[in-house]
């Protein structure tokens, strides 16, 4: 019986691990983590993350052919092929602080698997992780591996969260890459033979290593890159008059451009496309391409811009001020279907309107009060460590109330921010909302999710990202 085990039982390892013991009934799946909490609740009934569908898969395998444990160690030494799916954050300190990726968790983790192995193993990057990752890896392997016989392949992961047991189930494509030589390619065609379970063999493209890890980092800079382009264009919609989602619309039925990505928004967020990002320009100054590496960090420019842009559309439009005005903060998540806020725009958002002393109250169905209050005073980049991994959580913030119930975070409020597209939030009953709010009263939508004509008869005076703006807002500056 082929053995497989994922060090790391986080967003990636849980599902994609649960999908292969699913799809695979003869393999043994075993994932560890050095987190015990995390461990223990991937076999309880509450699983450690929110995932449409997750629920039913892992409850079909678990105890069966997979496996949740912190005995990483007997683990990863029984293993056939070890995947190795953990955190990889942007650095915080020292060289390349702020861009370069953290590999801390990586090289621990290698460094553990050539410790406790006693056989030939293929060991799989699953993280992201910064091109020629692998060539460090086979390093600490091979020169710690008493002869056993180590192959690295690269297999990252395209899932996105809140569809990632749909993404799994139906790839668009499965990428291995390897090295050329005859013990790489027959690596290669071991990992292909575990997808080959499911995938059809037209979607599982085989490369060279380094091919498969800048492919990975290439695909989230082109897809991050496309919402800044959106982004950019809604605030010359704003500007002209021009609605942009008819400007999408029309774009995207180009089939060389292609209708998917293209929602403008306050901004995008989740733990990889800053993040990768940032460890692509870093990757590219490394190897002397400035004008590339300025390229793809313009991307982020414009992502920053429209938070900013949007929390000064807020100040500006309530007569310049927020200070101790009650504004209400519908959705924390970076995006609808998750509980992850990991990068979330909410964040920005919610330090940009506390630094004008606003009062927030906040609603999201799926994020807890103990997480809001430890991502607003958490400093950048920590919030994309695991919950486990953070610093304990500081006391919690006056200013901000977190709620259970999108009404009661509305009451009495002077406006509503909509920051996450939940779909609860498209049907509320917005007549009794405003009727129990301060008047004016404003609804700032960052997703384009209400019906703006409807909640401008109501009575709000509505912000829609790059929709024609309301007669309140015309002659206001867009930046404050
Ligand atoms: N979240 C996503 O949607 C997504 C999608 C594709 C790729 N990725 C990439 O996959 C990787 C993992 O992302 P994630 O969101 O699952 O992260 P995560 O933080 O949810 O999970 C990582 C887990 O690894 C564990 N860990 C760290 N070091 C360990 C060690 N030495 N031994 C055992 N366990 C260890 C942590 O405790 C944590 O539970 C990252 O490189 C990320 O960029 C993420
Ligand atoms: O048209 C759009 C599409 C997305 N977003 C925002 O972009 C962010 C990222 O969304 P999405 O890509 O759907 O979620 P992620 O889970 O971050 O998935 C991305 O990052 C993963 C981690 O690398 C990759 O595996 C996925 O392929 C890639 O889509 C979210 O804040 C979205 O709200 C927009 O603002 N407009």
């Amino acid at each position: 019986m082929v053995k497989i085990c994922c060090i790391g039982a986080g967003y990636v390892g849980g599902p994609t691990m649960a999908v292969i013991a699913l799809k695979c009934p003869e393999i043994q799946v075993a994932v560890v983590d050095i987190s015990v909490p995390r461990i223990s609740a991937w076999n309880s009934d509450t699983l450690p993350i929110y995932e449409p569908g997750l629920d039913e898969v892992v409850k079909k395998c678990r105890g069966k052919n997979l496996f949740f444990s912190s005995d990483v160690e007997k683990h990863v030494s029984e293993a056939d092929i070890v995947f190795v799916s953990v955190n990889t954050p942007t650095k915080t300190q020292g060289l390349g602080a702020g861009k370069a990726a953290d590999l801390t968790y990586w090289e621990s983790a290698a460094r553990m698997i050539a410790d406790v192995s006693k056989s030939s193993k293929i060991v799989v990057e699953k993280s992201t992780v910064p091109v020629k990752t692998a060539e460090a890896i086979e390093k600490i392997l091979t020169h710690n591996s008493k002869g056993i016989n180590f192959q690295i392949l690269s297999n990252p992961e395209f899932l996105a969260e809140g569809t990632a047991i749909q993404d799994l189930f139906e790839p668009d494509r499965v990428l291995i890459g390897g090295r050329e030589t005859p013990e790489g390619q027959k690596a290669i065609k071991a990992l292909r033979d575990v997808y080959a379970h499911w995938v059809p063999m037209d979607r599982i493209i085989c490369t060279n290593l380094w091919s498969a890890e800048l492919s990975k980092l290439a695909a989230n800079a082109f897809l991050a890159q496309r919402i800044s382009s959106v982004n950019a264009m809604s605030a010359l919609c704003e500007a002209t008059g021009a609605d942009v989602s008819q400007v999408s619309h029309a774009v995207g039925k180009d089939t060389r451009i292609g209708p998917k990505f293209l929602n403008a928004s306050v901004g995008f967020g989740g733990s990889c496309f800053q993040k990768d990002i940032l460890n692509l320009v870093y990757i590219c100054e490394c190897n002397g391409l400035p004008e590339v590496a300025n390229y793809w960090k313009q991307v982020i420019k414009v992502n920053d811009y429209q938070k900013t842009r949007f929390v000064n559309r807020i100040v500006s439009s309530m007569f310049n001020t927020v200070s101790g005005k009650k504004i209400a903060i519908l959705g924390f998540a970076f995006k609808k279907d998750t509980g992850d806020t990991r990068e979330t725009p909410a964040i920005d958002v919610c330090k940009g309107l506390l630094g004008d002393k606003a009062m927030l109250s906040i609603y999201d169905p799926q994020v807890s009060e103990e997480q809001i209050q430890r991502d607003l005073s958490m400093n950048k980049f920590d919030w994309d460590h695991p919950v486990h991994l953070q610093p304990t959580s500081p006391s919690s913030m006056k200013q901000v109330s977190v709620v259970w119930d999108a009404y009661a975070a509305t009451k009495d409020a002077h406006g509503i921010c909509i920051l996450t597209e939940w779909d609860e939030f498209k049907t509320l009953d917005y007549q009794k909302i405003y009727d129990n709010m301060q008047k004016p009263a404003f609804v700032f939508d960052g997703r384009n999710i209400v019906d703006v004509a409807k909640l401008r008869e109501i009575g709000f005076i509505v912000y829609s990202i790059g929709k024609p703006l309301d007669e309140w807002l015309k002659d206001m500056p867009a930046v404050a």
